[in-house]
């Protein structure tokens, strides 16, 4: 059963995932790395029912098991569903009516298993975290969601005020890696609730270990801050405009639009070019406006005249910019190809226009079919090229992180032996 040690913090891995083998799988290679608890998460139970928390059970017979199934209405009827089917800690949210959770707290106290209460987008977590208490919960989860951490909420900041108000033990989640675990450990955090950073990871071993040795000597862990727009390039260094394009629900992708050197990836903040068939100065000018990490991106609408080549390449180089996108064409491929700096355009033929100045630098331009305003983030790799409207930047690369992990799970599984629709179990999830 449930206890907390306060000199060994618990981790509690959040099996976040569709199918019960697959959970199963990887709650084992879990607890191998180190992980105590097993969740059954809130979208495995959704899909799988109450059978998936009977399976962990028979699976994991001495394993503390919660059932995340962060209860809003009908507490004791649902509480006694997960006490039937084996948890340990069965899930309420925090928000929920005090009815709901004295319900919930009286059923557990009658089939014997504990309450934790999730603050996840209660009002006012601190204060609501002191009246679950005195309703008789038995742990609080201070939560920032997986969709809220996506736009940078986090739970930290809120659970070190509800750590000095509540004498109960206080699990932290959202979005945890072994660094911020160690940071919410130092914090007074008695439980560290880790989903994705554990079971989408390809070595789910490797991961939880990480998590274990940072709990355990959270001292000894390097907490660095990075500011907004280096985390953001940090992110989006690590995914593919796949892993952006499927964030962005397939919006985003420019179209016909080609890296001209293969192997290149490139990341920046755009600069705008608006400009017309062959025209070359606006195209050019924009260099001496662009800074070091920024991307220029021009729409210049012919594939047959060219408003840029080797000469504007690698003054670009010289100023640390980080690309250029041309929706049109480019020349002196072989000089560009040798400057090495990433250029992604329609095609490439010989011919350069005139620089007459027509046109403007840092508008809202339209390039490969997509609007690209000065600021928005522009990836291009291989596949192609993508924005990420400025506004969303930080939540997009999250997203694809996201993706990217889920992925790399899926390779592994592949590796191991399955086949893609095995994997997927794509019958099951076809459209009814
Ligand atoms: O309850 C959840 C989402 O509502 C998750 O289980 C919890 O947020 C932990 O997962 P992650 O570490 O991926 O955020």
């Amino acid at each position: 059963m449930s206890k907390v040690d306060p000199n060994k913090p618990i981790i509690q891995v959040a099996l976040d995932l569709l199918e019960t083998d697959r959970a199963i799988q990887i709650a084992k290679e879990s607890l191998e790395g180190g992980a105590d608890w097993l969740e059954a998460g809130t979208p495995l139970i959704k899909s799988e029912g109450m059978d998936v928390i009977r399976k962990l059970r028979d699976a994991f017979p001495e394993k503390t098991i919660i059932a995340d199934m962060k209860i809003t209405d009908t507490g004791a009827m649902e509480v006694e569903m997960g006490a039937k089917a084996g948890a340990d800690i069965v899930v309420v949210l925090a928000s929920a009516d005090d009815s709901t959770i004295l319900e919930s707290v009286r059923a557990a106290r009658k089939y014997g298993v504990k309450i934790m209460a999730d603050l996840i987008s209660a009002n006012d977590p601190v204060a609501r975290s002191m009246e679950v208490e005195k309703l008789g919960v038995d742990y609080i989860n201070v939560h920032a969601g997986i969709d809220q951490q996506m736009e940078g909420l986090d739970s930290l900041s809120i659970m070190k005020e509800v750590v000095k108000k509540v004498n109960i033990p206080v699990a932290i989640a959202g979005g945890l890696d072994a660094v911020s675990c160690a940071e919410a450990v130092i914090a007074g955090a008695d439980i560290v609730v880790v989903g994705g950073n554990i079971v989408r990871s390809s070595n789910v071993t490797a991961s939880a270990r990480a998590i274990r040795e940072s709990v355990d000597s959270p001292a000894k862990v390097q907490i660095t801050r990075l500011s907004r727009d280096d985390e953001i390039r940090t992110i989006l260094e690590s995914v593919s405009t796949s892993n952006i394009s499927d964030a962005m629900h397939r919006k985003g992708a420019m179209q016909d639009i080609f890296s001209m050197m293969e192997g290149k990836k490139m990341i920046g903040t755009a600069v705008t070019v608006q400009t017309f068939k062959g025209d070359w100065a606006k195209a050019v000018e924009a260099i001496d406006e662009a800074k070091e990490g920024d991307v220029i991106v021009i729409y210049n609408g012919s594939r047959h005249v060219a408003p840029w080549g080797g000469l504007a390449t690698l003054s670009c180089l010289n100023k640390g910019v980080a690309g250029v996108v041309i929706d049109g064409a480019v020349r002196d491929i072989d000089e560009v190809r040798k400057i090495g700096l990433p250029v992604f355009a329609t095609c490439h033929v010989p011919n350069a226009g005139e620089p007459k100045g027509f046109g403007e630098i840092n508008s809202e331009i339209v390039c490969g079919n997509q609007t690209v305003n000065p600021g928005d983030y522009i990836v291009g790799d291989d596949n192609g090229v993508v924005v990420i409207p400025k506004e969303r930047a930080y939540e997009i690369a999250r997203r694809a992180k996201e993706v990217e992990k889920t992925e790399q799970r899926l390779f592994e599984e592949i590796r191991r032996g399955a086949t893609l629709s095995e994997v997927m179990k794509l019958k099951k999830w076809e459209k009814h």
